[in-house]
């Protein structure tokens, strides 16, 4: 059964009419039903020619028109892609200028960020969204952070769901205006084998490649977009110190080893306590070396353009706050290596070495505990104490014995030695990286440590160590400049009035002291201290006395007893009390000697 006589049988009435207007059709359009037929019975479909046919009745006008007119448009879509692609491509060969830029590179960053803050300049509808993780340093308005219920504590817990995400470009292509210019940018990631010596073996890793490209045949506007992106990405950078630690062994790459892991304020010099005279030293030599005429003087003399600094003394006495401070003065970025890190191979650290910028710190810090492996002389030294056993034997038996031991001990060394050398830094891997051949010149090495007489000679020696700093613990006039620190920086401030130790609850806020001694906020009963350190940013003393308590509180600390730390974190907590500090200076230096003599680490007196 054919597909007509099936119609027919199903809708006789409608067939009919489909065959009465086709017949009419085919009267008076003759040709087009016979074409579509012919091509129905072409294709294999003849059977649907009564299905055309019932359409064509059932519409009242012939669907080849329809047909038609899709057809025109598919064609001319057709033809104007085609023409669009030819000019596209000819405009992008002939007249507009690219410019790649690897995402490894610190110029991606300066743009991405600089894009993610020009959200309508992005005239595209694919975005990625990343979530921007804000660091301690960065300004936040106090009306932004919530309070529990009573109104008093700071509450963080919706903080995540206030930080807004971060739009940058997706993977793509985009484009967008600046300064009457129009810029196209393609995104581009691609998989990259990579049979690199760090892995052991062959993996693939994703690499984005990006390509900025504007109309013209001069890159000029690009490079002028890039200048301006590096600009804005700088622009608070005076201010501010960054700190750069190496990339985790996966990410390492030839160009890019290092990633910024802080943006924090610049440490001004004058919130180090150190002797003035050690201060203006480093300062004088590192700016002497940092000169642009000093790589020149250098060069003529035959002499390597490095600079190594070991600042020694007990813990937490300002070792990395100068270091910081030091990076402050001059600019400079800091690069923070530990030794210690367990990914850390030595052609690790020589490439890290050799692809430090042009200028910049690089900190080593407590470089005794590194763990730096000295292959010679442990041998030496078991050799030395082999022989020394080997003198006490009388017998010769035991003698024989004992060289069996001595044997056994060497080869345990040796064995040892063998199995470290897969891991960790060795000395000379250390010396190499710092100064070997193929060691990066112009950066300012900071070496710190607590023990200094444990280094090992060569890693101080003069070229590797040009200057050493001691750090020592406080004297009296550096307390009293640690106190000055503490309570100076709320100058302006309103002054309390009464200048006697809080003893009942927090104030209320016109000043004066609530009736009840305690008040109970959350469940909790607050103490005199902690009621009024939430409440007021004031302090307990006039700024007109501070010099003067200052005094006071020196001639209460020993000298050199205290390291600046211990008087920096005494002080933290009565931050808001210098009055309060002073009287219970006494009790807390009579409480901490007698902790040091017990050897305890627990405090009485805090
Ligand atoms: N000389 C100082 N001047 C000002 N602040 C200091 C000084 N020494 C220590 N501090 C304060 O003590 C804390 C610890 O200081 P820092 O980390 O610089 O000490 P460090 O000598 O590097 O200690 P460590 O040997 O344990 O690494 C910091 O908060 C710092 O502000």
């Amino acid at each position: 059964m054919d597909m007509t006589s099936l119609l027919r049988g199903l809708l006789p009435e409608a067939v009919e009419n489909a065959t009465a207007a086709s017949d009419n059709t085919s009267t008076t359009h003759n040709m087009p039903a016979n074409v579509i037929e012919t091509l129905l019975a072409l294709i294999g479909l003849k059977g649907f020619a009564p299905v055309y046919r019932f359409i064509g009745s059932w519409l009242g006008w012939d669907p080849t028109s329809l047909l038609a007119v899709l057809g025109f448009i598919w064609a001319t879509n057709k033809v104007i892609r085609q023409l669009f692609y030819f000019f596209y491509g000819f405009i992008t060969q002939y007249l507009m200028s690219t410019i790649h830029i690897s995402s490894t590179d610190d110029i991606y960053i300066h743009l991405m960020t600089w894009l993610s803050k020009q959200p309508r300049m992005v005239n595209s509808r694919a975005l990625m969204a990343e979530t921007v993780s804000k660091t301690a340093w960065e300004d936040e308005e106090e009306s932004t952070v919530a309070r529990d219920r009573s109104g008093l504590y700071l509450n963080f817990s919706n903080q995540e769901a206030r930080a807004r995400p971060q739009y940058i470009p997706a993977i793509g292509l985009h484009s967008f205006w600046w300064k009457g210019q129009y810029f196209r940018l393609h995104r581009k990631k691609e998989s990259i084998f990579d049979d690199g010596p760090s892995s052991g073996f062959g993996t693939f890793k994703e690499k984005e490649d990006l390509m900025i490209s504007c109309l013209w045949r001069s890159p000029n506007p690009i490079k002028q977009l890039l200048a301006h992106a590096k600009e804005q990405y700088y622009s608070d950078h005076q201010a501010r110190t960054t700190v750069k630690r190496p990339c985790p062994a996966y990410m390492r790459r030839a160009r890019n080893n290092w990633q910024q892991v802080a943006n924090r304020p610049v440490r001004d010099m004058k919130t180090v306590v150190l002797d003035q005279q050690q201060k203006l030293q480093v300062l004088a030599d590192m700016n002497e070396y940092l000169h642009p005429e000093t790589p020149h003087w250098y060069a003529n003399r035959g002499i390597p353009l490095r600079r190594g600094y070991l600042f020694h003394g007990p813990p937490g006495t300002g070792k990395t706050s100068l270091s910081f401070a030091l990076a402050g003065v001059f600019g400079l970025d800091i690069h923070v290596i530990s030794l210690l890190e367990p990914t850390l191979t030595e052609e690790d650290l020589s490439s890290l070495f050799s692809t430090l910028p042009r200028r910049c710190v690089v900190l080593l810090e407590d470089i005794d505990t590194a763990g730096l492996r000295r292959p010679a002389e442990e041998l030496r030294a078991a050799k030395r104490t082999a022989e020394k056993d080997k003198e006490d034997k009388e017998d010769e038996e035991e003698s024989h014995k004992t060289t069996q031991n001595d044997i056994k001990e060497l080869a345990k060394v040796l064995k040892k030695e063998s199995g470290d050398q897969k891991k960790g830094i060795s000395l000379s891997g250390l010396l190499n990286a710092i100064d070997g051949v193929a060691s990066h010149e112009g950066r300012v090495l900071i070496m710190t440590t607590n023990v200094p007489e444990e280094l090992d000679n060569a890693l101080i020696r003069p070229g590797r160590v040009d200057l050493q700093v001691e750090f020592t613990h406080a004297t009296k006039e550096q307390a009293r400049e640690l106190f000055m620190r503490m309570y100076e920086g709320d100058q302006g401030r309103p002054r309390h009035v009464d200048s006697k130790p809080a003893t009942n609850g927090p104030p209320t806020p016109d000043g004066k002291l609530p009736e009840s001694s305690s008040s109970s906020t959350n469940g909790h009963v607050l103490s005199p201290e902690t009621s009024s350190a939430v409440h007021s940013g004031e302090l307990d003393i006039s700024i007109d006395e501070l010099p003067d308590v200052a005094r006071q509180f020196s001639e209460k600390i020993p000298d050199g007893e205290f390291s600046p730390a211990e008087i920096q974190g005494y002080l933290l907590k009565r931050k808001k009390h210098p009055r309060r500090a002073v009287d219970e200076a006494h009790k807390w230096v009579a409480a901490v000697i007698e902790q040091k003599l017990n050897r305890t680490k627990i405090s009485q007196v805090q």
